[in-house]
């Protein structure tokens, strides 16, 4: 598949920290699940990503756009949809005045197209009805959904979402998931995660990201294959496994070198993920 994000070798230290080292990718249209553990680097890359912040070294360009120069920078923020971990919602706007502060910042000077636009949006989250809502009545799950509606603003083709799912109930969580499998339709998202089962629903393609570094770039199914043949079940924790835990049946999963003779269990997209970690520091000091 064509890309349209290209990054290559991106690194940024935030004092002694390397929050991303030598990092390189190719997103394409789709959802690509970002996951890893807390301060893997993952808001330090969409942040550099969504231009929010440069990189010490390495380039990226999206949609053919290099953000190096200020023009470029320009074209890319035009092209962009950020949520944020934390939105920054000003909680007595309405949500139709959120979106509308968020489509003037992206340069909808056009009062009456700006508010089609802004109508536009929140149908697509399903808010239509609430609009004139102010934010602070609205459910988290609803919160989200104006967060995303104003990421959406002007259909950009890159989409960038930090943990959008997070604090939300089963019920909401669905809901928000297909509103992100329908974003991810002919336009690229980048979607940063804990929820591993949001990836293995929705992501044609997985990074996962530990110690700011590149650790596993694929496709779902070959996460969740890298560990067939090393999950097993057990009556008693295995000592030898490298994380084991009872399960509601009563026995023990364990993930790690199985030893012979044992239980072989279907591994899941979360075994392949803790494998994949398996003794990466979440930190590097530099
Ligand atoms: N503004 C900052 N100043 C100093 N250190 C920072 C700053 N932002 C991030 N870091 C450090 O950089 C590293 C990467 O942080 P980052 O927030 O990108 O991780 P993350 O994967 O998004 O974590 P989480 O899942 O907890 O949100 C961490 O060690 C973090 O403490």
């Amino acid at each position: 598949m064509t890309p349209t994000v290209s990054a290559s070798g991106l690194s940024l230290r935030h004092g002694g920290t390397r929050a991303l080292d030598d990092v390189s990718l190719r997103l394409s249209a789709g959802v690509t699940g970002l996951l890893g553990p807390n301060g893997a680097g993952k808001t330090t890359l969409l942040r550099v990503l969504a231009t929010a912040v440069p990189a010490d070294r390495g380039t990226f360009t999206v949609l053919g756009h290099d953000p190096g120069t200020s023009r470029g920078r320009q074209e890319v923020r035009r092209r962009l949809g950020y949520l944020p971990q934390t939105p920054g919602f000003h909680p007595d706007f309405t949500a139709f005045e959120f979106v509308d502060y968020v489509a003037i910042l992206k340069e909808l000077t056009d009062r009456s197209a700006r508010h089609r636009e802004v109508r536009r949006v929140l149908d697509e989250v399903g808010l239509g009805d609430v609009r004139g809502k102010r934010i602070r009545k609205l459910s988290g799950g609803m919160r989200q959904r104006v967060a995303l509606a104003a990421a959406l603003v002007g259909d950009p083709g890159f989409l960038v979402l930090d943990e959008p799912t997070v604090g939300l109930d089963p019920e909401q969580r669905m809901r928000f998931r297909e509103l992100i499998a329908q974003a991810g339709e002919g336009r690229t998202v980048l979607l940063s995660t804990h929820q591993t089962e949001d990836v293995a629903m929705l992501c044609h393609r997985v990074v996962v990201l530990a110690g700011g570094t590149v650790r596993f770039d694929g496709t779902p199914a070959e996460l969740t294959a890298r560990v067939a043949g090393r999950v097993w079940s057990s009556t008693e924790r295995d000592p030898g496994a490298k994380a084991g835990w009872r399960t509601g049946l009563g026995t023990f999963r364990n993930v790690g070198d199985p030893p012979a003779g044992a239980d072989l269990l279907e591994p899941t997209l979360e075994d392949g993920y803790l494998l994949t970690l398996d003794g990466a520091g979440t930190e590097v000091a530099a």
